[in-house]
């Protein structure tokens, strides 16, 4: 996959009802990048504005190193028009819902519909998200009616929580590896005018010194 020395970098959007927890998933997934200062586990994140992207660079199974670039879109309807205009240039989408929010759990098919209506089928790989999987006892969405719906839609389904930091590196991991398969099998290519996937140069990559995610064990 790799050629000449130049690498990849993946553009993957995080999509979901407001207040799910996007900014938290992602938050936690970047405190477990190397280089980056561990602050105290803060959970409160005011509602995003818009889109705000941050960047990590990871080690995949297959062996090629890839930097993601990480677009956190607000789930407020007001800011719609906004992260709409992103959905045509990602690659990798992550479907959050919260697991104590049914409304969140229903509205996912209307999520997943926007970005297949804006991009046509088979061009971003979704990974469908069950967060705050810590609030067991808040729970309305099941493991087992999340895990079909998924199943209909023809994706993965993973539960997460930033909160006691589960499956958070798995989910992104989970996802970037998929993206690379697809890519390597020819179900994905890179086209010039498609921000998804961008061939880039080494020098480009970012300088955080990379890792292979070993994902830790599940502390739900
Ligand atoms: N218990 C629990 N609460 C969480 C978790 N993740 C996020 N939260 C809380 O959920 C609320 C919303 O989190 P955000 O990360 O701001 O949600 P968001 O989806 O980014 O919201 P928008 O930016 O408005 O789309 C906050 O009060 C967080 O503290 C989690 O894993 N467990």
């Amino acid at each position: 996959m790799e050629a000449g020395g130049c690498r990849y970098q993946f553009r993957i959007a995080l999509l979901g009802d407001a207040a799910v927890g996007k900014t938290s998933l992602l938050r936690c997934y970047m405190r477990g990048a190397p280089g980056i200062p561990e602050p105290e586990l803060e959970l409160e994140s005011a509602p995003t504005v818009g889109v705000e992207f941050y960047t990590r660079t990871v080690q995949l199974q297959a062996g090629p190193r890839v930097k993601l670039q990480l677009w956190d879109t607000a789930g407020q309807e007001r800011f719609r028009c906004i992260t709409r205009s992103f959905y045509r240039n990602v690659v990798g989408v992550l479907l959050v819902f919260d697991v104590t929010n049914r409304k969140s759990f229903e509205h996912i098919l209307d999520w997943h519909q926007e970005v297949m209506a804006t991009q046509g089928p088979d061009k971003a790989i979704f990974l469908l998200i069950g967060h705050k999987s810590d609030l067991q006892s808040a729970r309305c969405v099941s493991t087992q009616e999340a895990e079909e719906l998924a199943a209909s839609l023809g994706i993965g389904f993973m539960e997460t929580s930033a909160k006691s930091n589960c499956n958070v590196d798995l989910a992104f991991d989970t996802l970037a590896n998929t993206i690379q398969q697809a890519l390597w099998q020819g179900a994905i290519k890179l086209e010039e005018d498609w921000g998804g996937v961008r061939l880039i140069q080494n020098t480009q990559i970012s300088r955080l010194p990379s890792r292979m995610q070993h994902p830790g064990p599940c502390r739900c």
